[in-house]
């Protein structure tokens, strides 16, 4: 039942918007566009999962994150670094870092760090509502950036992705209902993440991928995000044809993320 009481996923955007309003006033749009424009080439993120998946193996995306509003602290001491190469050399498709601040206690250094450590796409796991954020996380190192369909309109996440194609990244929209995945497939994106999560309750339930999935047209990639914590869940999606995942805290609590990947999606 709503009370009136923002959730936590409109007191994150509401936050955003002031976050953009600060970092413009240390960095101006222009400066920031500029060197945006300079970085090095990208990773190919979308190009990453496709190859896993054309080989027959699951694409997994492999998160990093210190904390989430819904669970806390999943992982302290945290370093994305060690975390990078640890997914790597277990066989991540690709990374997702939280670069979140004040909610998942993240930030754009965590990216740097774990992109420097490894070879592998990484995506930047935040919350986009303004273009100044996409040239941002070029200059972050971001190789693929998350589009929300619960925060954006169709045109706001046109324009978002608009940009970031420009400068050379992929962009991963993401849906948690009927109406959000209508509105997805009118961005022109193949990756389409389906999160099990519901942003504003944060109930979790994989029937949302396996409804949604099936009106996913042809062309789309769907990637199956949050809640995949154990071998049947990942065969559950297999047998429907979801080859790609996002997963976070079911790596971020144990020991080795790596060898927990390992373990759920290699039979290791
Ligand atoms: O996870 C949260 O608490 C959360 C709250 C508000 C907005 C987004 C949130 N999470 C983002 C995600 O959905 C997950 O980081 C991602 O899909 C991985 O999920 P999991 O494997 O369950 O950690």
């Amino acid at each position: 039942m709503n009370d009136g009481t923002p959730t936590v996923l409109k007191r994150i955007v509401a936050r955003k918007h002031e976050e953009v309003a600060e970092r413009q006033r240390r960095l101006s749009f222009e400066d920031c566009r500029s060197e945006a424009r300079e970085q090095p080439a990208t990773r190919g993120f979308a190009a990453a999962l496709q190859r896993r998946i054309d080989a027959g193996d699951p694409a997994v995306i492999a998160e990093i994150k210190r904390a989430s509003p819904s669970a806390g602290v999943l992982r302290d001491p945290y370093d994305p670094a060690a975390i990078a190469r640890d997914y790597e050399a277990h066989g991540a498709a690709c990374l997702s870092v939280l670069t979140d601040r004040d909610f998942f206690q993240g930030g754009e250094a965590d990216l740097l760090a774990a992109r420097e450590a490894c070879t592998l796409p990484v995506l930047r796991k935040d919350f986009m509502v303004d273009e100044y954020q996409i040239h941002e996380s070029r200059i972050a190192g971001a190789d693929c950036i998350l589009l929300i369909a619960a925060c954006l309109s169709v045109n706001q996440m046109q324009a978002l992705a608009g940009t970031a194609r420009e400068l050379g990244m992929d962009v991963l929209v993401e849906v948690h209902n009927e109406a959000e995945l209508d509105q997805a497939l009118q961005v022109d994106s193949p990756l389409l993440g389906i999160n099990n999560r519901d942003l504003h309750t944060f109930e979790v339930s994989l029937d949302t991928t396996r409804t949604l999935h099936q009106r996913v047209p042809d062309g789309r990639l769907t990637i199956t995000e949050s809640g995949i914590h154990t071998r049947k869940d990942v065969d559950a999606m297999r047998e429907r044809g979801i080859h790609a995942f996002l997963v976070g805290e079911s790596f971020m609590r144990a020991g080795s993320p790596g060898y927990r990947l390992g373990e759920l999606f290699f039979s290791i």
